[in-house]
């Protein structure tokens, strides 16, 4: 594996250089096949074990940290940085992309403040998990391409291991570099420097003019309208979204607490650490906008403040055509106007809130619903049969015109999928690897690559959770 330095070559003052610090009888826990063929490589091997548990270091390739800030909670901390992720470099794909290779958890670095530079074993996996199932479901996301386990002692709430997620990242730049420099560093040179960079890496058909910045934020706008418009329309409660936690290309960023949702509830919590439900699953959409206005004043020094205006302005209806292009395709009805299909949305939501109904599941049963019938298996799961007749008969007047059901039914399993990475799931494949299986982990894996297949033999997967699993929130000491 070649690797480029763009990022260390051309961005002086915007890393610190760094070793990892190596781990203790390292072992591979996972290893995506798909990652690993999109880079080229070969299967698994002794030296590329020793690469990734940071204990040999790759020739040549200048390790590094980054340097950022971010509004955490609300709150701005002006200097975080890469307290426990080192990037080694940019490798190319086979499409000729580049992704920046990182190892999460190798270790202190300038950044690391108190923390110990470390990951255990159950965020690595958990990380790992997430980012493959979203790539999957088709949604923006980072990849992971292995996870490597170790003997290391690692400190938590009681002792645990240590690993390292190898995670790919088209870039690491996050809106807390822009804050950084501007209400750090407060040198306009630099900040230039960086949207320069990040538009020539990233936004190639742009120029770095005035014109080109302003159509860069627009299309920042956009990307992060649409990949929330993605979690929305998925379940998926990413549960830390501060600004250094959000992608400069909108694809999701740092696995944390996040959460599928079993059952509905708009309002779901799935941060331990955030009590007053800040990132709850219904404050996405607004939360992507406070922080692109975040994103938008580290800005002010380089583009003019009706350019970045004129950008936020295109939030709500970038968030809204590309939330109800997926739910359309998710119910199989042709588009009405938007207030119409908004309240048939709306509708389904409050009634799955309402009936206590597992969102995933309530979803892929309309890949079982025949055009035209006067039945749907979904009224059986609820309560409330009066409310389900009430939604259920306006939708079915918007799904006409199909010739083929069967091809229907064949588009919604495509747009539902039956299997998503289930906390509980995660929970159970984890514990058994703490233990020394795999197996579990490794039968998982293989499961969220097919998402939206039937796969016979794993519907007890699709399952909703036990009393045990429902709603159940991670630790954020990761
Ligand atoms: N164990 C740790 N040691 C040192 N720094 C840490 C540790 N855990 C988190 N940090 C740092 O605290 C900040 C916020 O942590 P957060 O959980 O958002 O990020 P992360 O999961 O470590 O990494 P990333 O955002 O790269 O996915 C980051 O700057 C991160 O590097
Ligand atoms: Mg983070």
């Amino acid at each position: 594996m070649e690797l480029r330095q763009d990022f260390v070559n051309q961005l002086p003052g915007a890393y610190s250089l760094v070793e990892p610090e190596g781990l203790d009888n390292p072992r591979w826990l996972m290893w995506s096949q798909d990652a690993a063929h999109m880079l080229n490589l070969a299967e698994p091997d002794a030296n590329a074990l020793a690469v990734f548990s940071g204990n040999a270091r790759m020739q040549d390739a200048s390790y590094y940290a980054q340097v950022y800030a971010g509004h955490q909670f609300g709150g701005y901390s002006p200097r975080l940085g890469d307290g426990r992720a080192m990037i080694l470099g940019e490798a190319k794909d086979i499409h000729g992309e580049f992704w920046d290779i990182a190892l999460k958890g190798a270790g202190k670095t300038p950044y690391s403040r108190h923390g110990d530079g470390k990951a255990v074993l159950r965020s690595a996996v958990r990380e790992f998990l997430a980012s493959e199932a979203l790539y999957h479901l088709g949604i923006p996301t980072t990849r992971a391409l292995a996870v490597v386990g170790s003997d290391t002692p690692v400190w938590r709430e009681t002792q645990e291991t240590g690993a390292i997620t190898v995670r790919l990242a088209r870039s690491h730049i996050r809106f807390g570099h822009f804050e950084y420099i501007t209400h750090g560093e407060q040198d306009r040179g630099r900040l230039r420097e960086l949207v320069n960079f990040t538009i020539a890496h990233h936004f190639p058909h742009l120029e770095a003019n005035a014109s080109g910045y302003k159509a860069w934020f627009a299309e920042v706008v956009r990307l992060t309208a649409e990949m929330i418009a993605h979690w929305q329309a998925s379940g998926f409660a990413h549960g830390v979204m501060n600004t250094d936690n959000m992608s400069i290309l909108g694809d999701t960023f740092d696995f944390g607490p996040f959460s599928f949702l079993d059952t509905y509830q708009e309002g779901f919590i799935c941060n331990h650490s955030d009590p007053h439900g800040r990132y709850a699953f219904d404050q996405q959409p607004g939360i992507g906008l406070w922080n692109l206005q975040r994103l938008a004043q580290a800005l002010v020094p380089l583009i003019p403040s009706d350019d970045l205006m004129a950008g936020l302005n295109g939030y709500q209806q970038a968030l809204v055509d590309k939330y109800l292009q997926l739910m359309r395709n998710r119910l199989g009805i042709v588009a009405a106007d938007e207030g119409t299909d908004l309240a048939l949305v709306g509708g389904l939501m409050k009634l799955m809130q309402n009936n206590h109904l597992d969102y995933t599941n309530s979803m892929r049963a309309f890949a079982g619903f025949e055009p035209g019938a006067m039945e749907f298996a979904l009224r059986d799961e609820c309560r409330d049969t009066a409310e389900f007749d009430d939604w259920f008969s306006a939708y079915r007047d918007r799904v006409n015109g199909v010739a083929d059901a069967g091809d229907w039914q064949r588009q919604r399993a495509a747009a539902n999928p039956k299997y998503i990475l289930r906390n509980y799931l995660a929970q159970q494949a984890i514990e058994a690897a703490e233990a020394g299986d795999n197996q579990p982990l490794e039968t998982l894996y293989q499961l969220l690559r097919n998402p939206f297949d039937e796969q016979a033999d794993m519907t007890q997967y699709a399952r909703r959770p036990p009393d045990w699993g429902e709603g159940l929130i991670c630790s954020c000491s990761s």
